[in-house]
């Protein structure tokens, strides 16, 4: 399968620098409305697939994005490998502001999103056990490396419901709890991806000490807005390097994110609901297909 590599831009990276050939596409998805028209380019040999997760001029607020459309459009415009960009609090004094940490595990606190592209008329439970691809998160590590850029590699990212930040007694029971940075976006986006079959990873970008920390008051958008800013361009020079570098094949997922479907669906055939399948089509073509033959 040919390696398509998508790029959700997070809060302040609203395009994607260096993308060539570059044209842009309105994908209609059966689940809602995505946060914006996808743009399409290359990188080097690679095809990337863009897409800023508030839209352009930030209009959404995380519970008001649309996961499961942006994920179903990516996987509709081919993505195989998803690498999101997000800007985080961090709940450790050795992940400051400006660092990029490369989490491998999600803690999902949000409390109104959809979550799930199954349910009623076609069941399926996949595994999030490892919601990070490894091998995915190998290549960012290297590209990192190649680029002389500082990342921190593991964690775990709690994601808030938002809009507001956290009270300190949150942000001190999740710190006591051992999670090491808080976003409002990754959750239920890791979990639509695995149930697409896409590889995901996080570039977490510490943005600031949430307010847990004797010496940070409060978190201000302000001061978040800039440390994103001042940390875009090594974010954009990472992404180059991750797709200049990227093989042109999909390379197979050690935690089998890209067969996640596999044995996932208890609906048996006789049973699901055409409507639901036919929503299903992109996410779940490929096992469906093959029950249908
Ligand atoms: C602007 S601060 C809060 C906002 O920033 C993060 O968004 P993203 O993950 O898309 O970079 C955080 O999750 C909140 O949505
Ligand atoms: N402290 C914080 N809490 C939640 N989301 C954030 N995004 C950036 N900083 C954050």
């Amino acid at each position: 399968m040919k390696a398509v590599l998508g790029i959700i831009g997070g809060s302040g990276v609203y395009d994607l620098p260096g993308l060539e050939d570059l044209r842009e596409e309105r994908i209609t998805s059966p689940w809602g409305e995505p946060s914006d028209a996808l743009r399409f380019g290359r990188i080097g040999p690679t095809e990337v697939v863009f897409l800023p997760r508030h839209g352009r001029g930030h209009r959404l607020a995380p519970g008001d994005i649309d996961y499961r459309a942006n994920i179903d459009a990516l996987k509709r415009a081919g993505v195989t490998d998803l690498v999101s960009i997000s800007a985080c609090g961090s709940y450790r004094e050795s992940l400051p502001p400006g660092r990029f940490v490369l989490v491998d595990q999600f803690v999902d606190r949000t409390t109104r999103r959809e979550s799930s592209f199954f349910g009623a008329g076609c069941v399926a439970h996949v595994s999030m056990a490892h919601p990070v691809g490894p091998r995915l998160q190998e290549r960012i590590a290297a590209a990192a490396h190649a680029e002389g850029i500082e990342v921190h590699r593991g964690g775990t990212y709690v994601c808030m419901e938002g809009p507001q930040f956290s009270s300190r007694a949150e942000s001190l029971s999740y710190r006591a709890a051992g999670y090491d940075v808080i976003g409002m976006t990754n959750m239920p986006e890791a979990k639509l991806a695995r149930e697409a079959e896409i590889t995901y990873a996080t570039i977490a970008m510490v943005t600031d000490y949430d307010c847990w920390h004797p010496d940070h008051e409060a978190v201000e958008v302000s001061d978040v807005i800039a440390v994103v800013k001042a940390n875009a361009g090594k974010a954009a020079r990472l992404v180059a390097r991750l797709a200049r570098d990227f093989p042109a094949e999909h390379e197979p997922c050690p935690v089998k994110s890209d067969r996640a479907l596999e044995h996932a669906i208890m609906t048996s055939p006789d049973a699901r609901d055409p409507a639901i399948l036919a929503k299903l089509d992109a996410v779940a073509g490929r096992v469906l297909s093959r029950h249908r033959a």
